[in-house]
Parts: C-alpha cells; structure tokens; sequence
C-alpha cells in the first residue's frame, strides 16, 4: 500500500502493533511534546492538538514522509483522564469509572506536504462496579501505569468492561478503519 515512507509519531508499542495491520513497512519516532490541557479546551480539542502536534513535531525533520501521530484520552462528565501518577491517582480514576459509562476520544493526524487529515472517534465504555480490593489487585499487574484511564480492554481491563459502542482498535490507540481511509487519501 505504501510507495512513501511512513513515520508513526508514537513511542506506544500497540500503536505500533495497530498500525502494523495496516501497513508492512513504516518506523516510529516517538513526539516529545508538552501534553498539558488549554485553558477552556474541550477534550475532543485537546486529543486533535496533541495528535497534530505530535505528526508536526516528526514531519518538520521529515518532510518528505507521511507522519502519522495520535492521542487517547478516557473522559467522564467532561474531566479528561490521563495516565495514572501513582496507586492513589489510579484508585481517583478507577473509581470514578466504578459503575459507569465514559468516553475514550482518540484523535489522530495524517499528514505529508499536500494534505493533512485530522480525525476524532469516541467510543461509549461502560465499567461494571468496583471494589477498591479489585483495584489495588488491578495496579499491582503493572497494567494500568501507562494507559490513559487506568486500564487497558485489551488486557486484564478488559474483565471491567460491560459494554462497548464503538471501535475497539481506538480505544487501544488507534482507530483502524478512519486511519485506513485516511492513508488511502493522502497516498492518492
Ligand atoms: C483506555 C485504554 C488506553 N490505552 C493506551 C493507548 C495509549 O497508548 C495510551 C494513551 O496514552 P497517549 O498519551 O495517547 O499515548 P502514549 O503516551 O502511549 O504514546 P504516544 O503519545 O507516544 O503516541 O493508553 C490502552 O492501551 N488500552 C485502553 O483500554
């Protein structure tokens, strides 16, 4: 599929492994940006900045690539989670997730010197109830330390997970249907 090199703006190992079902050959370099939230910045705005930012960040030194860069966060009643700094911060999150329905808003940038497509998908999770023994048990895995949201559905956190309405791959870093499309359109 792929005549031009292809760059992921990413140091996520399943972003890598996502994008490898799409396409054979491409390199990661990792984006080391300032991922702080904007004043007034809704989380829809700040997953499309960062995952801009991030392909920006690569493309400068690589203008002759299509970088792809992406950004996930978990978000409840409007509070954007991110990664969880320690046990206490993962019990905050966790128990927030307790019982109830949340969003995980991807966003990714597909770029190269022509054109640039930037994309926002939100999937609905809703977590069954939780038990803080259930959680600490949880952060001991060692699973939930560099996920957005405290867990991951592709892993142990998957056993929270009551329903899912959306795309399964976004929620794990990378939405595959839009990304393909998007590849396809900048390629063409
Ligand atoms: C909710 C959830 C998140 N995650 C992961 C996806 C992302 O890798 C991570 C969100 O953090 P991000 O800051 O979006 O990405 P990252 O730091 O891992 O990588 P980079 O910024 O270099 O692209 O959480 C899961 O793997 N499973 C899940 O169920």
């Amino acid at each position: 599929m792929n005549k031009h090199a292809v760059i992921l703006a990413s140091q996520s190992p399943r972003r890598k492994m996502l994008l490898a079902h799409l396409i054979d050959d491409f390199t990661v370099q990792a984006a080391d940006i300032d991922e702080s939230v904007l004043d007034n910045e809704t989380p829809s705005e700040y997953v499309s900045r960062l995952s801009l930012e991030k392909a920006q960040h690569i493309f400068k030194n690589n203008p002759d690539a299509i970088v792809v860069g992406s950004d996930t966060s978990v978000v409840i009643n409007d509070c954007i989670l991110g990664k969880p700094a320690d046990l206490q911060d993962c019990i905050n999150i966790l128990s927030l997730l307790s019982g109830k329905q949340h969003q995980v808003v991807t966003a990714f940038t597909v770029m190269n010197k022509v054109k640039m497509i930037t994309k926002v998908v939100v999937t609905h999770v809703l977590f069954k109830t939780l038990t803080q023994d259930e959680i600490i048990k949880y952060w001991h895995t060692g699973e939930p330390q560099d996920k957005a949201g405290s867990y991951a559905i592709q892993g142990i956190g998957g056993k929270f997970v009551k329903t899912i309405n959306g795309s399964v791959s976004s929620v794990v870093g990378l939405p595959l249907v839009e990304i393909e499309q998007a590849l396809k359109e900048v390629m063409e």
